[in-house]
């Protein structure tokens, strides 16, 4: 009989440092061999077969590997669904014990639950682990234990109830002896599982310097005023704790309640999944939307006419990366202005950004078009030309994406402003008084 070990199953969490499941399954009494899945469910949903997460993760991993070579270990990493893998898995090796950290998004949910059953069925201990966030599920709830829907009040009582507690680091590194000593095993190459190398660049992992000026440049996009850590959280590259830990030592109040905005979205996809296809307000759903093919193309190719619009969607398109501020006003711009359904939007910043992450995702479209749980009021259309006098008011940021502006060259406005906003107001009024 092969040893017994117990097995530490990588997702969103990927690094080894300051990591709730890693550290429990090293203080288990069985070596831990780290696995991690590259998942066809989610993989061939990819159109872009050089899409960046890909190439991220398979990089991450390959830093992972060569830190555990250090310790006479190696990384497991499986292709197929996450059934056939854990099948593979356990006829392979004497599983004794499986830990992994908390994913709160609908498909992760079911897949955990499938495994829960399939490891109880082998009489195999499987111990999951808050890591993600600071505060999950039910921990800051109302005075009558219903989720928060609201963010003030969220965060006043999420902030009350940051002790140090919730913010130590686990000491992982103490521990890493315990790793499973195992030559090194198969490292597929991103062709073995059907992608090519993006030569897309990568945000470094750098919040030194970066906290001061946050709160007053954070909506300029010509400024590099935010942390571009997005890509980091999403995949773990760090730990939520240390982020928040420097948050409070610069005494950066902003960017900790963005750090809080995270843990909102992500405790509001937990409680209310609907939200993914639906509106989180059911009255939304009755819009009739134009949704308009040719308008949307033109959206997603930066080519609308309205300056603004169009730098953030090429700066999404080139880099995977789209300012906060921008963020927002093109999401209402899809939905107000061309009147096209929120999902839609959803869906194409879901393919393209490196820090795509579904619950902030979903969060920021139903946001943006009203229809969310504490979102702009419907009647709030941004005006493009208001937001660049007040965000990019030289005209910086939209020179860089967008040069033929300047030299007067950019198509002209698909829709006008004044119409636009009137039909919308029309078309939103109808459908929540029906
Ligand atoms: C329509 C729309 C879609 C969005 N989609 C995503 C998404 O898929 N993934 C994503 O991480 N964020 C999303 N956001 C939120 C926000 O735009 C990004 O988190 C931020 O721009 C990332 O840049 P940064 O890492 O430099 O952030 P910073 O401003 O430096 O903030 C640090 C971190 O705090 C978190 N954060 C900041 N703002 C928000 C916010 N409003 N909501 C939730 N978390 C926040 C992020 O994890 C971010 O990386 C979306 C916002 C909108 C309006």
């Amino acid at each position: 009989m092969s040893k017994e070990i117990s097995v530490c199953w990588l997702r969103r969490d990927l690094r080894l440092e300051d990591h709730a499941a890693l550290y429990a399954a090293l203080k288990s009494p069985y070596p831990v061999l780290l696995l991690f899945i590259f998942d066809r469910n989610i993989l061939d949903q990819l159109s872009d077969r050089e899409d960046a997460r890909v190439t991220f993760i398979h990089q991450t991993l390959q830093n992972i590997q060569s830190r555990l070579t250090t310790y006479g270990s190696s990384l497991l990493i499986k292709y197929g669904t996450p059934e056939t893998c854990w099948t593979e898995v356990l006829n392979s090796y004497t599983v004794k014990a499986v830990f992994t950290n908390h994913d709160y998004e609908p498909y992760a949910q079911e897949r955990d639950a499938a495994l829960a059953e399939y490891l109880a069925s082998e009489q195999i201990e499987f111990k999951t682990f808050k890591d993600q966030v600071i505060f999950e599920k039910a921990e800051v709830v109302k005075a009558d234990g219903k989720p928060y829907t609201v963010f003030t009040p969220y965060f006043k009582q999420w902030k009350q109830k940051l002790k140090d507690f919730y913010l130590k680091s686990y000491p992982v590194d103490k521990y890493l002896k315990n790793l499973f000593k195992t030559d090194q095993l198969s490292f597929p190459s991103l062709k073995d599982i059907g992608f090519n190398g993006s030569k897309q660049k990568f945000p470094a992992l750098q919040l030194e310097n970066k906290l001061d000026a946050y709160e007053e440049k954070r909506d300029f996009p010509a400024e590099d005023a935010t942390t571009r850590i997005g890509v980091h959280l999403r995949f773990g590259t760090i730990s939520i704790r240390r982020a928040a830990r420097q948050a409070l030592e610069e005494n950066a109040d902003k960017w900790l309640s963005e750090l809080a905005w995270r843990d909102f979205y992500m405790m509001i996809l937990w409680h209310f999944p609907r939200i993914v296809t639906t509106a989180f307000k059911p009255a939304y759903d009755r819009i009739k939307w134009r949704n308009d093919e040719a308008d949307f193309k033109a959206w997603c190719a930066g080519a609308t006419g309205y300056p603004l619009v169009d730098a953030g969607m090429r700066q999404l398109n080139e880099t995977g990366y789209m300012h906060n501020r921008v963020r927002m006003v093109v999401a209402s711009f899809l939905t107000k202005h061309l009147l096209i359904d929120w999902r839609w939007g959803e869906a194409y910043f879901a393919e393209k950004l490196l820090d795509y992450e579904m619950a902030s995702n979903v969060g920021g479209w139903q946001w943006s078009c009203g229809c969310g749980n504490d979102a702009a009021p419907y009647f709030r259309v941004f005006n493009p030309e208001l937001q660049t006098k007040k965000f990019d008011p030289h005209y910086a940021y939209i020179n860089k994406w967008v040069p033929e502006y300047q030299q007067k060259k950019h198509v002209k406005p698909i829709v006008d402003h004044a119409f636009a906003r009137e039909r919308i107001l029309k078309v939103f009024k109808a459908a929540l008084n029906e």
